[in-house]
C-alpha cells in the first residue's frame, strides 16, 4: 500500500498556458507520480514519453500507465533524455524529489522520519551512508557548503567524522542539530541544508542537471519547447545562463559567456524571466512557493555542447560532480 501523501505538481498551469497548443510527442524527464503527464496528455499531446530514474515511481504508475497507450514509461536519468526520443515537440524537466520519495523513511530523503541513510533516487550506486562514512572529513565540508550553502559545514564534517559509522536518518539529523543554534520560529529545520547537500551529491543532481539541458537541445525538434521548473537558487541560475547562453544572450556575467554567444543560438527565449507560482497555488502547496519556471523554444541550428562549468554550478573536487 502507498501511504505517502499525493505529489502535488507545481506550475503545470503555466507550463500548459505557456507551450500550448500542446501537440505531439512530449518527453517529461521527471515523471514522479506521473501528474504532468497526465495533464500534457490530457491537454493535447499525441504522445509522452515517462522517465524517472526511480524505479520505484514507475512501478507505482504502472497501473493506470498500463491502460494509456499514448504514455511510454522509461527507467533512465534524464542526462540520457536522447538516447530515448528524438524530433521532440516538448520537454519538461520539474527537478528534486517527489512527495512519495520524501514521505517513505525507507528512502532516507528526509530528517522528519528515522531511516537508514540512503537518499538514493536511482536505488543504485553509492548512498549518503556511504559518503558520511568513507569521505575524508574536508571532503564532507566540501559538499555541505558547496551543495547546500551551509556556514557551519567545517564543524557539521567534524562531528560526522567524530561520530561516524552512521546508519540512519536520525543519527545524521541528531548531529547536525547539535552543531547549529536552536532554529527561532519560522525558521527551517537546522538539518534542511545537510540533506540538500547530500541528496544533491548522491544523485549528481548539477551534473545531471547540465547534462539533461544539453541533451534536450539534441532532442527537441526545431519550434519543440523546453519547460524547466527548478526549487533553489542554483539550479535555476544554472537554467537561466543555459538557455540565455543557447539564445545568444550574455549568459549573467559569465566569463565563459563571450565564447558561447558566438554560436548560432539554439534556442529563443519564451519569456526573459522566470515565472513563479501565483499566491492561490502556493496557499494550495507550499512546496510551489520556492519554484521557478523558465521555457525556451528549439530553433534549426545544430545542437552543440557547452562547459557545464559556464553554468556556474558549484563543483566539489574528488567527488563525481
Ligand atoms: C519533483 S518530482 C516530479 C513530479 C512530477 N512532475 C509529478 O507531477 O508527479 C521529481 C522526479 O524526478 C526524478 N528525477 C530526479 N532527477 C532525475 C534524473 N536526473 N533523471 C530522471 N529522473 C529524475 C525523481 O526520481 C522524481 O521522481
Amino acid at each position: 500500500m502507498d501511504s505517502s501523501s499525493p505529489h502535488i505538481p507545481v506550475l503545470i498551469d503555466a507550463i500548459l498556458e505557456t507551450c500550448a497548443p500542446i501537440r505531439g510527442t512530449w518527453l517529461d524527464g521527471t515523471f514522479g507520480a506521473g501528474g504532468y503527464s497526465r495533464r500534457l496528455l490530457d491537454a493535447g499531446a499525441a504522445h509522452v514519453i515517462g522517465v524517472d530514474r526511480d524505479p520505484l515511481a514507475l512501478e507505482l504508475a504502472a497501473g493506470w500507465a498500463g491502460s494509456e497507450p499514448r504514455l511510454s514509461l522509461v527507467q533512465a536519468r534524464f542526462s540520457r533524455l536522447d538516447e530515448h526520443a528524438s524530433e521532440l515537440d516538448g520537454v519538461v524537466l520539474d527537478l528534486g524529489v517527489s512527495s512519495m520519495q520524501l514521505d517513505r523513511a525507507e528512502r532516507g530523503f528526509s530528517f522528519m522520519s528515522d531511516g537508514p541513510l540512503d537518499m538514493r533516487m536511482s536505488q543504485d550506486g553509492p548512498s549518503a551512508a556511504d559518503l558520511v562514512n568513507e569521505l575524508d572529513e574536508g571532503l564532507i565540508a566540501d559538499i555541505l557548503f558547496n551543495y547546500g550553502e551551509e556556514r557551519a559545514s567545517r564543524r557539521i564534517a567534524r562531528a560526522i567524522v567524530r561520530d561516524r559509522p552512521l546508519s540512519t536518518t536520525r543519527q545524521l539529523s541528531e548531529i547536525v542539530g547539535k552543531c547549529l543554534p536552536r532554529p527561532k520560529p519560522g525558521q527551517s529545520h537546522p538539518a534542511t541544508r545537510s540533506f540538500q547537500a547530500l541528496r544533491i551529491a548522491v544523485n549528481n543532481e548539477y551534473g545531471e542537471l547540465a547534462e539533461g539541458l544539453m541533451a534536450a537541445e539534441r532532442a527537441l525538434a526545431p519550434g519543440g519547447q523546453l519547460a524547466v521548473v527548478t526549487f533553489h537558487s542554483v539550479e535555476d541560475r544554472m537554467v537561466k545562463r543555459f538557455m540565455q547562453a543557447r539564445a545568444g544572450q550574455t549568459g549573467g556575467g559569465s566569463r565563459h559567456a563571450p565564447e558561447l554567444t558566438r554560436e548560432t543560438p539554439a534556442f529563443e527565449l519564451v519569456f526573459r524571466k522566470a515565472i513563479g507560482a501565483t499566491p492561490d497555488e502556493v496557499a494550495a502547496n507550499p512546496r510551489a512557493r520556492s519554484a521557478k519556471l523558465r521555457v525556451a523554444r528549439r530553433t534549426d541550428a545544430p545542437a552543440k555542447p557547452i562547459d557545464p562549468k559556464s553554468l556556474g554550478m558549484p563543483v566539489v573536487k574528488g567527488i563525481i560532480t
